[in-house]
């Protein structure tokens, strides 16, 4: 093979079912959740995004690599899936920016990577059965093992650091953030205090942050609790926004449930209506749980966006105060920024709160 190395592999899915394909990269083992995106790019993005740390991701577009990995797209320090799986690879990137070739960094990183695979069967299979656990191997014999150890402690921050901007202090809960949330706050002009994911409201309030954000990340977001206790502190306190995992958790601090999905939405063309404009969207998303509609109290909270495709709900306000948040990804990276302006919309939020502060002080 062109690319090096190659063997037999297979993916082994926890209802027994086994594709065949090629091992092409060094790391012949990996376990977890396979789900799909179809994203027709934005590869990069999506093995370096940690909201799919303990995920194998299978791509449906059916060449990868074509543009190699550049320095910019990088959405954290390093890939964060347990395992890649494509239908054909291609071994010689052309692009301005390409730096090296996707299966070079993926080895760099021990990522498993089968190749030749009929993603569109497989994921035909996880549509109509739902999301499985699975393993991929070069012996099918082999059982699926499953760890699902601390994702958030595995993909959040060690330490708190600073992004210094001229703006609004903003206490930042990285639950295993992209780079380009925290790009696009700073851009407007936040100054960004970046928190672990455990951390206390003593910890936070040290800062006396003028507003709360809580990013994205992976797995239940049940399992998020420190970061459900820290917002139910914080709401009716200081404005508060959450993007995905972030949106999760405003909804179940606010009394809301969360649910599995069969098979999630994870690409870069969810359609989204805001209710609020009568607008859609095209959004990018990755995401395997949503917020039970049933379980939101009308009487104080409003959904503001839902999913085209299927009707779930896809952002909330609450009536009073100001917490809202999006299940979509506002920040794009992969995918289109027709729902960017939710970061202007924050720091006018932020604003009006801190200058009404201001001068209930003095
Ligand atoms: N991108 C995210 O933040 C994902 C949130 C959560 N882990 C889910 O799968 O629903």
């Amino acid at each position: 093979m062109k690319w090096g190395f190659s063997m037999k592999g297979y993916l082994k899915l926890e209802d027994g079912s086994i594709f065949e394909g090629e091992l092409i990269s060094k790391n012949q083992k990996g376990y977890g959740e396979v789900v799909f995106t179809t994203g027709m790019t934005g590869y990069q993005e999506a093995i370096t995004d940690p909201s799919y740390a303990g995920q194998i991701v299978v791509m449906t577009y059916p060449l990868i690599g074509n543009y190699g990995i550049n320095k910019y797209d990088f959405q954290s320090e390093k890939p964060h899936i347990r395992g890649f799986v494509i239908r054909e690879y291609c071994d010689k990137p052309s692009n301005f920016q390409s730096e090296e070739s996707l299966l070079s960094y993926l080895d760099k990183h021990n990522i498993p990577v089968l190749s030749g695979i009929d993603t569109r069967a497989l994921t035909k299979k996880l549509r109509e059965n739902g999301t499985m656990r699975g393993i991929i191997t070069c012996s099918p014999d082999d059982n699926i093992e499953f760890d699902q150890a601390n994702l958030l402690e595995e993909v959040s921050t060690k330490k708190p650091y600073r992004i210094a901007g001229i703006g609004p202090k903003l206490a930042f809960i990285d639950l295993g953030t992209k780079k380009s949330i925290l790009k696009m706050l700073n851009s407007v002009g936040f100054d960004i205090y970046v928190f672990p994911y455990n951390a206390s409201y003593d910890d936070v309030m040290q800062i006396n942050p003028n507003a709360i954000f809580l990013s994205n990340g992976p797995g239940d977001p049940k399992d998020a609790v420190y970061a459900i206790e820290l917002t139910k502190h914080f709401m009716g306190i200081k404005p508060v926004l959450g993007i995905c995992l972030g949106h999760q958790i405003i909804a179940l601090a606010l009394g809301c449930n969360t649910v599995k999905m069969k098979f999630g939405h994870r690409g870069a063309n969810q359609p989204v209506k805001d209710l609020l404009t009568n607008k859609d969207y095209i959004t990018s998303q990755n995401h395997g749980y949503a917020v039970e509609e049933e379980s939101i109290d009308k009487d104080k909270i409003t959904v503001t966006h839902i999913n085209l495709n299927d009707g779930t709900v896809e952002g909330i306000m609450h009536k009073f105060l100001p917490v809202f948040s999006v299940q979509y990804h506002p920040e794009a990276c992969p995918g289109p920024r027709d729902s960017t302006e939710i970061f202007d919309k924050f720091m006018d939020i932020v604003m009006v709160y801190k200058r009404r502060s201001y001068f209930a002080e003095v």
